[in-house]
């Protein structure tokens, strides 16, 4: 079946349930929307862009307590409160992730967890709040001046906002802004080459998903009537992630399978639990943490991925035409060298990586960067990228000095780059990964990206990638999985995301590895072609015949020193070279 025809069917099935079912199914409906709202900030945050929050219940809380302060203290109107709610999810998500993403790994999800906790003992240790009694009193949202009251009004605004923010969220995946999103989970250091921020893109994702809490915190208040801090502490905050993870936690659409499921599920347990055991406790938490653990050894991504193989989804033909994004660089002086190593050295306490290494690459030419395993080429490269700063010594690019200045310099600048562990997201179109690469030609965000209002430039960015797609010869692969793709159409999808960039020069990281020889030939082709348009090369490389029959010029290295350079030819008689490295392959 058709997207839009699922999505239409199970909405007005949805809302048919709402107007006509008993009073108690409504109540859970609008329990599930709730829980769907939470759920899917963090399939957003945790599953599409890798970054774990424990504390996504504490900002639910923050707009549940103030508008509840606001309402009942104060007096204000809930429509009121909402912006004062809003503000300070929005803000103490901002200071969090402000704090937090300076951390990795687990200290990021430890410090969510702190602030779960912290936030949760403050709400029922300060008397202001009501203490662990809450707050009664909250008032209802004056919906009767719709209709005569009904809690039905409540379940159908709790669902208009759910679909309303999901659908923003899927036209965020969809969009130059979610492209760099689902880069952050594959790779930071892949996303930073191609220009994107990756903690700052962090921060307002996170921010956005406060808001999206803090959002479901105001309709929770005004639909129970009371808070209090029990739904807002840790457990919750897990419980969210269950549903995520559940339903799907790289699916937009599982968060609400999963608040569905989860929801559903406890209140049944809930029922049948103390009948079954003849005594009543907390039971159903374990028989449904048995039930995620079953679910998720038959299904590791969740349910939604086994659903949506019966849902056909066709994607969007990219427009044609265009193939520059943007006009060509100024070329640098073509009598000047274009990049120049200065007695480079690099340690790693006391190895000495990359000592002293001079070299430097024309305008134009295809330069070689060979020597064998451990010889500090890979090290070099990474000097190159700025992905490692020198110990000492200077990298210069178009005469102007880069090293030390981050890898998103080095986008901006016109390099652009390929990974020797090939780095893609490998459960997005070939199309869609190449498109990372036009990050920095785009300008529109999250907002534009959620109200459609990026659909130009986004034609732009898509035809350009399309180009660049065909041109490496993947033209019959342009909508398949990255992932799927033999290793060698892998590394021309990074060779054609990197051309995207418009760069003036590309250093590829061994782009002949795991090619076939007919690949390998029309890889050469397409270098020897890139040349003849004006962009310069530097290739790391162990494949000898293809880098012998390419290169202008090579540059050898061993024991992290510049053991030669020079013509393919005159570096195949070189005795030292010959000794150190070629061995056989000069004959
Ligand atoms: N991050 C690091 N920490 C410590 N030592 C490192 C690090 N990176 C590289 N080295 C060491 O530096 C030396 C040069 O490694 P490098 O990876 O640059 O060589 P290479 O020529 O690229 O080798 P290969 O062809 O096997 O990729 C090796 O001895 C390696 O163990």
């Amino acid at each position: 079946m058709k997207r839009q025809t699922v999505f239409l069917c199970l909405a007005a099935l949805l809302f048919a349930a709402i107007a006509l079912a008993p009073g108690f199914y409504v109540n859970l409906l609008a329990y599930v929307g709730l829980y769907s709202l939470v759920a899917v900030g963090l399939v957003l945050l945790t599953g599409v862009a890798g970054v774990t929050s424990f504390g996504q219940a504490a900002f639910v809380g923050i707009a549940a307590y103030t508008t509840a302060v606001m309402t009942t203290t104060f007096g204000l109107s809930p429509w009121l409160s909402l912006p004062a709610c809003l503000a300070l999810s929005g803000l103490s998500a901002w200071i969090l992730g402000a704090i937090t993403f300076r951390l990795s790994g687990h200290y990021l999800a430890l410090g969510t967890m702190a602030w779960g906790l912290g936030l949760f003992y403050i709400m029922g240790d300060v008397a202001a709040l009501g203490g662990h009694t809450g707050i009664p009193g909250v008032p209802r949202l004056p919906l009767d001046l719709l209709y005569e009251y009904s809690g039905r009004w409540y379940a159908v605004l709790i669902w208009a906002v759910a679909i309303s923010v999901i659908i923003a969220i899927e036209r965020i995946l969809a969009s130059r802004k979610g492209r760099a999103i689902r880069a952050l989970k594959s790779g930071q250091q892949m996303a930073e080459s191609f220009g994107v921020n990756t903690y700052t893109l962090k921060i307002q994702i996170f921010v956005f998903t406060g808001l999206v809490a803090g959002l479901a915190g105001w309709l929770y208040a005004h639909y129970i009537g009371f808070v209090n801090p029990t739904p807002f502490g840790i457990y919750a905050s897990i419980e969210y992630l269950f549903m995520a993870v559940l339903g799907g936690a790289g699916y937009v659409w599982g968060a609400v399978l999963g608040a569905g499921i989860i929801t559903l599920l406890r209140h049944w347990l809930q029922d049948v639990l103390p009948l079954v055991l003849g005594r009543s406790g907390n039971f159903d938490i374990v028989v449904l943490g048995v039930i995620l653990m079953l679910v998720l050894h038959r299904a590791r991504n969740g349910i939604a991925p086994v659903l949506a193989r019966y849902v056909r989804s066709t994607p969007k033909e990219p427009p044609q035409g265009i193939t520059r994004l943007m006009p060509r660089r100024s070329q640098p002086d073509p009598a000047a060298p274009l990049l120049e190593l200065s007695g480079v050295t690099r340690k790693f306490g006391g190895l000495v990586a990359v000592n002293q290494l001079s070299f430097s690459l024309k305008n134009g030419e295809i330069l070689g960067l060979i020597g064998p395993n451990g010889a500090g080429k890979s090290t070099t490269f990474n000097l190159v990228t700025n992905v490692l700063a020198p110990t000492s010594g200077e990298v210069r690019y178009a005469g102007q000095r880069i090293d030390g200045t981050g890898m998103r310099n080095i986008a901006r600048l016109g390099i652009a780059r390929t990974f020797q562990h090939v780095q893609l997201v490998s459960d997005r179109s070939v199309l869609e990964n190449v498109a990372l690469g036009a990050y920095l030609h785009g300008k529109r965000g999250l907002t534009s990206a959620a109200l459609r209002l990026d659909q130009n430039e986004e034609a732009g960015l898509l035809a350009a990638a399309a180009a660049q797609v065909r041109r490496v010869g993947l033209a019959d692969k342009m909508h398949e999985a990255a992932g799927s793709l033999a290793l060698g159409q892998q590394r021309l999808i990074e060779v054609a995301r990197a051309l995207v960039t418009g760069p003036t020069l590309l250093l590829l990281d061994e782009p002949a590895a795991g090619l076939r020889h007919l690949e390998k030939q029309q890889l050469a082709q397409l270098l020897k072609d890139l040349r003849e348009d004006g962009v310069s090369i530097l290739l790391v490389e162990h494949d000898m015949d293809f880098v012998m029959n390419l290169v202008d010029r090579l540059v050898v290295m061993n024991f992290g020193e510049k053991l030669a350079s020079g013509e393919p030819r005159q570096i195949r008689n070189n005795p030292s070279v010959i000794e150190a490295y070629l061995g056989g392959e000069a004959a």
